[in-house]
């Protein structure tokens, strides 16, 4: 998914050369990390494959069911490429609208297939915190007038806003208090937001922009405009029909963003549930992502300083979650994947900790960690992608630096282990990921400067993470989320490696369910045979529903 808007035969002991640290080490270390590689490959090259011919489409999708379902959206005119088995119900929520299932669903169902509305955002905004520049950008655009109409049923709604305004001060509902009015107030209060708010209405009357009643665009029409932005953006830009989901502690789908893999470029997002969905279920995405891995309280502050939506302290969290009524282990383990020391951590909607003058939580201090270490690996990502030939000559200064954040990311681990108290904990899974792709980088780019023993000391690190994100994934997500296949396929492809090449290393682990060679053989196919499984609850099919909703009988 992605956000709202925010800005890897049984070898007998004596093969192992795990001490062997010279040019034949290296040479075995080279032939370890081709072979990691070319599973990975041949891995992606099996689930498209598969994808060809499965479906996890439970129903027909028709173009008369599809131009039925799509004639009652808000947008009519507008229809996403397909909306799969739901409907817009009317809710107490902010914007009175969530979509809901209109059928049992198993996990992968397709919900819905769209190409974003307005592609990407400015090159003046990315970075920053959302404003006005973003709408001049709309405005710059040829379909600026039909943008700008079809915003006007996004949250908050122009209809509703106008009511808003036209209501006596007393009339107005709590909500549409805190969502509309103090957010424009609090715009209109700054002097220079004021300026850019009267210079872009003269731009859209200039330009021939116009509400779809035909008036112009005043003042209170581009604040709206820039709290819709705000209320249903996405990093990927913004769309109509996926604004319409909206925000759960435990969703049920994920929603993949437009992607360019290989030659195949996907220009749309499509939402797919993650688990089995009741009839009448609401249809719910998390709004966070990059990173979606946050204390409650972060999330509790990103949620109310972008959308105005309170989750609420430990109580409210609880019934957030409909703890009380469900006894639902998934849920059950949401709640407890927040415990530090067996307890509930306090918490406000404008941020914890620092200005009560006590130490920051302990939870604030590993996600600023985090943060840095995961920039260390976007940057290390990027110098290795743009010198992919550097193979022998690689500086050693690369590899110092990527084998130095695998060890930072590793005593993390350790670190918040002990201070977070909690093995399952949301923030040690985001240490874990951080800690493979950190493994990743070094397996992939730095094979000509490990010798065997590193590489097989890797394994034996990667190994451990992953089995702990597992079981962590599992409590929280359930079985059949995408997460759980890609972790799956990491434990089976270290399993796989250390058999062949240090099965004794592999043995000294002493993993739960992995004390014997033929326990890590039967382990390492379960999690092969699980990664297999969810691939196919989720193929790359949405080309072909697209087809058959377009084609008319
Ligand atoms: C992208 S819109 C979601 C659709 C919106 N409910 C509508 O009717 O258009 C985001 C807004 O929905 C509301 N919302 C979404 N999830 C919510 C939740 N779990 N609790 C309360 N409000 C929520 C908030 O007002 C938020 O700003």
């Amino acid at each position: 998914m992605e956000a709202a808007w925010n800005a890897f035969g049984s070898d007998s002991d004596s093969s192992d050369s795990e001490d062997d640290n010279g040019v034949a080490g290296r040479e075995e270390a080279t032939r370890l990390m081709q072979q990691y590689n070319t599973q990975s490959t041949q891995d992606k090259q099996v689930s498209k494959t598969d994808n060809i011919n499965s479906t996890s489409i439970s129903f027909q999708p028709s173009f008369d069911d599809q131009k039925q379902r799509t004639a009652s959206l808000p947008w009519p005119n507008n229809p996403p490429l397909y909306l799969g088995p739901a409907f817009v119900e009317k809710l107490t929520l902010g914007g009175g609208r969530g979509y809901t299932a209109t059928a049992d669903l198993p996990p992968g169902t397709c919900i819905l297939i769209e190409e974003p509305f307005v592609k990407g955002w400015s090159e003046q905004q990315m970075g920053k915190r959302l404003g006005l520049e973003s709408i001049q950008h709309l405005f710059d655009r040829d379909t600026a007038q039909s943008i700008v109409q079809c915003m006007e049923e996004l949250h908050p709604t122009k209809d509703k806003v106008d009511s808003v305004y036209r209501d006596n001060s007393e009339d107005i509902a709590p909500l549409d208090k805190i969502q509309i009015v103090d957010m424009i107030s609090s715009a209109d209060s700054e002097t220079s937001h004021y300026q850019e708010v009267q210079s872009l209405i003269a731009y859209a009357k200039e330009r021939g922009i116009v509400n779809s009643d035909g008036t112009n665009l005043n003042s209170r029409d581009i604040n709206r405009l820039l709290l819709t932005m705000r209320y249903n953006g996405f990093d990927s830009g913004l769309y109509l029909h996926f604004s319409i989901f909206n925000h759960d502690e435990d969703p049920n789908c994920i929603k993949f963003r437009p992607s360019s893999e290989g030659t195949q470029q996907q220009h749309y997002s499509e939402a797919r549930t993650t688990r089995f969905v009741k009839k009448g279920e609401a249809l719910t995405l998390h709004y966070l992502e990059n990173p979606r891995e946050v204390s409650h309280a972060t999330r509790r502050k990103i949620l109310w300083d972008q959308h105005r939506f309170d989750i609420g302290d430990e109580g409210a969290f609880r019934k957030f979650l409909r703890l009380a009524e469900d006894h639902n282990k998934r849920k059950t383990a949401v709640y407890e994947s927040e415990l530090v020391q067996g307890s509930f951590p306090e918490s406000n909607r404008t941020g914890t900790n620092e200005d009560s003058g006590g130490d920051p939580p302990v939870a604030f201090n590993i996600e600023n960690s985090l943060d840095d270490l995961e920039d260390m690996v976007v940057e290390l990502q990027a110098m290795f992608l743009s010198k992919p030939d550097e193979g022998l000559s690689m500086s050693s200064t690369s590899f110092e630096r990527a084998a130095a954040l695998e060890l930072t990311v590793w005593e993390l681990i350790t670190a918040a282990k002990a201070s977070l108290g909690n093995n399952n904990h949301i923030l040690l899974s985001r240490c874990r990921r951080l800690h493979l792709d950190s493994i990743e980088i070094l397996l992939e780019h730095c094979s000509s400067i490990l010798d065997n023993k590193a590489s097989t000391e890797l394994m034996a690190r990667f190994l451990p993470s992953a089995r702990e994100l597992l079981e962590s994934q599992k409590l929280r997500l359930g079985n059949d989320h995408t997460d759980v296949a890609r972790t799956s396929n990491d434990i089976s492809m270290g399993i796989q490696a250390l058999l062949s090449h240090s099965p004794k290393r592999l043995l000294s682990l002493q993993l739960e369910d992995m004390r014997s060679l033929d326990q890590c053989s039967r382990f390492e196919h379960s999690c092969r045979k699980e990664k297999e499984r969810i691939e196919k609850l989720f193929p790359k099919d949405a080309d072909n529903i697209v087809a058959m909703v377009t084609k008319e009988a």
